[in-house]
């Protein structure tokens, strides 16, 4: 495959997808065409990286194995689920989308994720891993029951999301079923880092088997010679026959549990994986498609990177090189948190870092170099994490779970039962807790505030600067109980000021104000501040930053809602459930006043894809709406309260 040309900031002309209104005429265009369609696509792919990060590798990786299926089967009736979503950029290309294809990502544009209203193509909208093949066989099974067995249902999953335990409860359900279903498992040797695991290990096996490296034909001919009936020695010898088989053909592990395997193939090769999908697609009952791919394919930069090119920043092509084009401000959050970590990790040996195969976007690769042995990548498999952080906990270990807010979810019984219930010292890492930017609704961390306080002895808090996240970390590792600790995607505040001693339930006065109180939970502080400011010639407004949601400061709260003082919280989070939630329940049982207290925080819906800032600025959680709601609250206090 040729490179495309060095991007410009004008799209080329892509005359082939550009008279796409579905994917319908991929199925009469020649091998060339098809070919073409692919180089398009690539051309397309590496145009938006020059404007906005992006998805970049793994669509790459997908473009023929996206033609192809478009080529066999009609999605418009048959079934396809493109398991986490990340990689359906060529599928929005084919499907009708490509004339909108430059908003994607942005507000209002089409979203980096399939979205069923966005078109009859996608049926689920989806980012977290894993789940593509339960709702496949669950479609299917819909579609059986419903009359509709002739539609065909195909899930094509990642090797890196392949190990989720779901996956293999679907497997465990499809080969008892027995409906016919085909599974597609995208091979390419990564997930964002390199794929780990022994089901990693296991696939590695099948790539070299006879079949991919072209000797399984001739093995399998001599076999089919040995007989299968007659006498002891023969029946012997057909049994070690089919074992022989079964280690050569491969996929053993599947054949077992009543799912075909067949593979694995090339899935840059278009005519072959058509003539492979012409076959599964007529199998009967479940069947593993094994197609190898190369993350970043067609770009060479991003086949030699595919880590750096998962999503890199904007980008433009300079002889091949990526030059980022992205601004640097203050270091995100995650970079102080990573920081932290290192400082326990060094100071105490029984300190442990735990991801689920986020090392890249939690920026823990120096970790990883520096404390192998008590460094975990236990691949996309969130549930295990917690569960494990727990078990090493019981031998007097201090586990970090690093994780997203969004990808914690995954792991709520965990958290429950084998965490808070046994009162077990696991510390929980929240990154991007908040509104993600353009990943959108399947990647904004905005309910973690109220999944997490309900269970008694947890402790959950957030900082609200740079300066607290290595006290909040040492406080958590010294703790008894489990805690976790929140921030989001995001530049973390620099302050002038030496924190405060973190103490577990107390919060830090930053500014006095005689008129009321923004009381801030986390990075919300910064907005805080910035209101304080704008209203400084009317309103002398204190700032709170909270940092505890539970156990909550009810000093604070008494003494902020004293007098005829307003109080406006803040914070990144849906309402219900949220700090100012927590913050009424404990001024309701202090008898105070709640008529005084503002709640500022996300409102109850799932908020669209765009600039953090912009999204923040829509739902009321900017300086200047801030500043808005301490004036209207100032005024309801100038009338007397009944
Ligand atoms: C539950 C969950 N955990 C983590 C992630 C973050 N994540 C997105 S893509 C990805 C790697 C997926 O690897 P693979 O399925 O092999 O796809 P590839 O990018 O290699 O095509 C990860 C870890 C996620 N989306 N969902
Ligand atoms: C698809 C997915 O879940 C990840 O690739 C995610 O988009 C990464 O987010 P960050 O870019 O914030 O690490
Ligand atoms: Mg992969």
């Amino acid at each position: 495959m040729s490179e495309p040309e060095p991007t410009t900031a004008q799209p080329c002309s892509h005359p082939l997808l550009s008279s796409l209104p579905d994917a319908s005429p991929l199925k009469s265009m020649s091998r060339d065409q098809l070919k073409d369609v692919a180089s398009e696509i690539r051309d397309v792919l590496c145009n938006l990286l020059a404007t906005r990060t992006a998805h970049f590798a793994s669509n790459l990786g997908v473009v023929e194995l996206c033609i192809a299926l478009h080529c066999e089967f009609d999605f418009r009736h048959d079934r396809l689920i493109w398991d986490t979503g990340h990689q359906v950029y060529p599928h929005k290309l084919v499907t009708g989308r490509y004339h909108d294809f430059p908003s994607i990502r942005t507000r209002g544009g089409l979203m980096g994720y399939p979205n069923p209203v966005e078109s009859e193509y996608d049926l689920f909208m989806t980012g977290h891993a894993g789940c593509s093949v339960s709702t496949a066989v669950g479609l299917r099974s819909g579609d059986v029951l419903s009359g509709n067995a002739d539609r065909r249902t195909v899930a094509v999953i990642g090797d890196g999301a392949f190990p989720s335990g779901i996956v293999f409860e679907a497997m465990n359900n499809a080969g008892e079923l027995e409906d016919d279903l085909t599974i597609i498992l995208n091979d390419n040797k990564m997930s964002i880092c390199p794929r780990v695991g022994s089901v990693a290990t296991y696939l590695d096996r099948l790539r070299s088997n006879p079949y991919y490296t072209g000797l399984k034909h001739e093995v399998t001919r001599l076999l089919d010679h040995v007989p299968m009936f007659g006498d002891p020695t023969e029946r012997l010898l057909a049994q070690m026959k089919e074992g022989v088989k079964a280690g050569l053909l491969g996929g053993m592990l599947f054949e077992e549990l009543n799912i075909r395997y067949v593979g694995p193939i090339d899935g840059h090769d278009i005519p072959m994986m058509r003539k492979y999908l012409a076959m599964v697609r007529e199998m009967k009952g479940p069947v593993l498609l094994h197609v190898v791919t190369e993350k970043g394919h067609g770009y060479k930069p991003a086949a030699e990177d595919p880590v750096f090119f998962h999503t890199p920043p904007a980008f433009k092509d300079d002889r091949g090189k990526p030059v980022s084009t992205a601004s640097s401000g203050c270091p995100p959050f995650t970079l102080h948190a990573r920081d932290a970590i290192r400082r326990q990790m060094a100071d105490d040996k029984r300190v442990t870092i735990i991801t689920a195969a986020m090392c890249q976007g939690n920026k823990l690769e120096p970790i990883r170099e520096q404390f192998p042995d008590r460094f975990f990548d236990v691949g996309i498999c969130e549930s295990h994490a917690v569960a494990f952080a727990a078990g090493q906990c019981k031998n007097g270990m201090r586990p970090i779970v690093d994780i997203y807010s969004t990808f914690l979810q995954r792991s709520y019984d965990q958290i429950f039962q084998e965490v808070a219930l046994q009162d077990l010292p696991v510390v929980f890492l929240m990154d991007r807790a908040g509104l993600t930017g353009p990943d959108g609704p399947t990647h904004h961390g905005i309910f973690d505030i109220g999944y997490l306080r309900v269970f008694p002895n947890m402790v959950v808090m957030a900082p609200g600067y740079a300066g607290e996240v290595d006290l909040m970390l040492a406080k958590a590792i010294e703790h008894d109980h489990s805690c976790a600790i929140r921030y989001p995607k995001a530049s973390a505040l620099e302050l002038d000021r030496t924190p405060d001693e973190v103490v577990i339930g107390k919060s830090e006065r930053i500014r006095e104000g005689r008129d009321g109180t923004i009381v801030a939970y986390g990075a919300m502080l910064d907005q805080a501040l910035a209101a304080a400011d704008l209203l400084a010639d009317d309103l002398d407004v204190g700032v709170i930053n909270a940092r505890f949601v539970k156990p909550i400061d009810r000093e604070m709260i008494r003494e902020t809602m004293s007098g005829d003082k307003f109080v406006v919280t803040l914070e990144e989070h849906v309402k219900m459930g949220g700090f100012g939630s927590a913050f009424l329940e404990a001024a309701a049982e202090e008898r105070l006043d709640t008529r005084k207290i503002h709640i500022l925080a996300l409102r109850d819906e799932f908020i669209e894809h765009g600039d953090r800032e912009e999204l923040l600025a829509e739902h009321g959680l900017a300086a200047e709406p801030i500043a808005a709601t301490c004036r209207e609250a100032a005024n309801l206090q100038a009338i007397p309260l009944q």
